[in-house]
């Protein structure tokens, strides 16, 4: 794919209104959540014993204070008393506050391990599903479930918890303890108990949409702001940044538009909550004077009904507030969970996966042995491919397919060439072949699993990484096992140990952003050494060695040739001398195969593949 068409196809991918990954429904998040808890289930029983103890020690003090002021007014109760009352005032404060905290730092504990499992989970989750489905849904849907999604849980959980256990016992006892003091108080405080039902089923009617909306725009910006970062060399070699920023301000401001209606939301609910405190305190104080005026209560059981009144705020508006904590943490949790349930749509019967006919030993054997190409490609003959399409067929967008009715076969020690116009759909195929894309139409045959992969293939395109760590664990992550000897002799198979000589520190070197930068071509050669340690059977390279520029273009052939060298290989070829070097050539245009042979046939046919060598010489020819 060329610069423009990578771009264009970031555009394609923004703009189009690509399936998200999966939201799960409320019965997978509470299976997943029972899954993460294991068998926590006693540590949460203990939590919520904690936090119960605490919020029963809270309700010794305001008790107290009403016995306080019933003391002072009667003027015949004794000092001790009093300075009973007052310790006890102090120490259920006291022990209401240890056991709150001890309580809080004890869930915070368990929702913690419980969050960072579920993330893991995820994680792990994303690397298994298809880079076809997580392409589609945009990389930023997945980093903002793994990233604002796990931020916002453990941001709610702590505050979900305590207040759900504590707030919960608080209200049912102060509740009891108005009524013990004079029913009538309990009869004056019910009326908040309409406007609360009635203010959290507005709040539940509403909310949902919204921080749905609201994580679905984050995930949004965070797709349009990697697209743009991820592309930022043609996006300066285009001069498209005023394109790119404009995209990443809308996307902002919708993030911003979706907050703000949040906002609305959340104070007209707490709005609803305060008329409700308003009428429970003035009806507590009209049934209160009531009372006291009419002798039938005292005013230290005013001052209890009252002190209980105003403890209950807390707990209410927590437990109500954690509704819309739950409210938020539960639409995030619902996409992570969306993830780590997330399936694959099913393959269609044509897309199993055989045998490759032969081992790594026997590739080896064949490499060993000098079998040259031809012979190779003639051994093949008669043995079944080891990858083929058949009548297959590809669309990005329904309306422009990009592939019809294509078929090709590959031995397992051929390299064939797909060549053609920018567009054509070779980098297509080569996604289809890999298993990226699965076809709309007509059939896949792939190599089954090897170890560590789920196809015996390996598919370099352009943009290689080189991962921030060292020289040896760039290439050993494609083969764990493998020890220094065999690294170095990869090394050595694609000529790139002269690059393991000039590294400072040998293989302990650290390369990528943090330490020694490689070259496009060194990191391309690694790309193949990697390669060549993992041994798949069937090695696909899209344009693998196209950028490196054409003072390297020798080398790279050299090492894509060794690397190549005893395996099925597929090979986008930009430049024509790659091609050359195939056992096959097939000509790409329009979505179909429209020529297909060895080089010198293709030449000798005189048709687009003799027309595009011509021009392809003249155009590289010394001048
Ligand atoms: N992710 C995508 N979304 C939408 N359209 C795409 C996508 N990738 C490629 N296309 C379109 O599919 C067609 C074939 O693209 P493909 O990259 O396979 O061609 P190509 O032959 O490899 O081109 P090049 O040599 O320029 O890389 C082009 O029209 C391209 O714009």
């Amino acid at each position: 794919m060329t610069a423009r068409d990578s771009d264009t196809a970031a555009e394609a991918g923004a703009s189009r209104a690509g399936r998200r990954l999966p939201v799960a429904d409320a019965r997978q998040v509470a299976r997943a959540v029972r899954a993460a808890l294991g068998g926590r289930w006693w540590s949460l029983a203990g939590v919520v014993a904690i936090l119960t103890a605490g919020a029963a020690a809270d309700l010794i003090a305001p008790a107290a204070l009403g016995g306080l002021v019933d003391a002072v007014e009667s003027g015949e109760t004794g000092t001790a008393w009093l300075w009973t009352l007052g310790a006890a005032m102090v120490g259920g404060a006291l022990v209401g506050a240890v056991l709150t905290a001890v309580g809080v730092v004890t869930a915070s504990r368990l929702y913690e391990t419980v969050i960072a499992q579920l993330r893991e989970r995820m994680v792990a989750r994303a690397f298994e599903l298809p880079q076809g489905m997580v392409e589609e849904a945009g990389s930023g849907d997945l980093v903002s479930r793994a990233t604002d999604d796990v931020a916002e849980i453990s941001q709610a959980a702590p505050r979900i918890v305590p207040a759900l256990t504590s707030s919960l016992f608080t209200i049912a006892v102060t509740l009891v303890g108005i009524a013990v003091v004079d029913y009538r108080y309990a009869l004056a405080v019910a009326v908040i108990v309409p406007i609360h039902v009635f203010a959290v089923r507005w709040y539940l009617r509403n909310a949902p949409q919204v921080y749905t909306a609201q994580r679905a725009a984050m995930a949004e910006r965070a797709h349009h702001l990697l697209t743009s970062l991820h592309g930022i060399d043609t996006v300066h070699a285009y001069r498209l940044q005023d394109r790119h920023n404009a995209r990443i301000a809308r996307a902002s401001w919708q993030v911003v538009g979706w907050e703000l209606r949040a906002r609305v939301v959340q104070n007209r609910f707490f709005g609803r909550l305060n008329v409700a405190e308003f009428l429970g305190m003035t009806g507590l104080l009209v049934v209160g004077y009531l009372l006291v005026t009419n002798d039938l209560g005292t005013l230290g059981g005013a001052t209890t009904a009252i002190m209980f009144f105003i403890r209950l705020f807390n707990p209410i508006n927590s437990l109500l507030i954690v509704i819309d904590d739950m409210q938020s943490a539960l639409a995030s949790l619902a996409r992570i969970v969306g993830v780590i349930d997330a399936t694959p749509e099913p393959q269609e019967p044509g897309h199993d996966a055989v045998s490759a006919p032969g081992d790594a030993d026997d590739r080896e054997d064949a490499a060993d042995n000098g079998e040259d190409d031809a012979v190779s490609a003639l051994a093949d003959a008669g043995a079944p491919p080891v990858l083929a399409l058949r009548d297959v067929a590809f669309h990005y967008d329904p309306d422009r397919p990009v592939l019809n009715g294509v078929s090709l076969e590959i031995g397992r020690t051929e390299t064939v060439a797909l060549v053609g116009p920018s567009g054509a759909g070779k980098s297509t195929v080569a996604a289809l072949a890999a298993g990226v894309h699965e076809p709309t139409a007509g059939s896949v045959r792939r190599p089954p699993a090897a170890e560590g992969r789920d196809r015996d293939l390996v598919l370099i395109t352009q943009e290689v990484h080189v991962f921030a760590a060292t020289l040896r664990e760039n290439l050993t992550l494609a083969a764990p096992s493998a020890d220094d000897e065999q690294v170095r002799a990869a090394l050595a198979t694609v000529g790139a140990d002269g690059l393991l000589a000039r590294l400072p520190e040998g293989l302990d070197t650290v390369v990528g952003t943090e330490g020694h930068s490689l070259t496009p071509a060194e990191a391309q050669l690694l790309a193949l050494a990697r390669m060549v340690l993992a041994d798949p059977a069937v090695a696909i390279l899209d344009e693998a060695t196209a950028e490196a520029g054409s003072a390297h273009a020798g080398t790279l052939d050299s090492a894509t040739a060794a690397a190549l060298s005893g395996r099925a290989g597929l090979v986008v070829a930009h430049r024509l001398d790659q091609a050359k070097a195939c056992d096959r050539i097939l000509v790409i245009e329009s979505g179909r195969i429209i020529e297909e042979g060895s080089h010198t046939d293709l030449r000798a046919l005189g048709g687009t593949y003799a027309a595009l060598w011509e021009a392809w010489s003249r155009q590289t020819a010394p001048r």
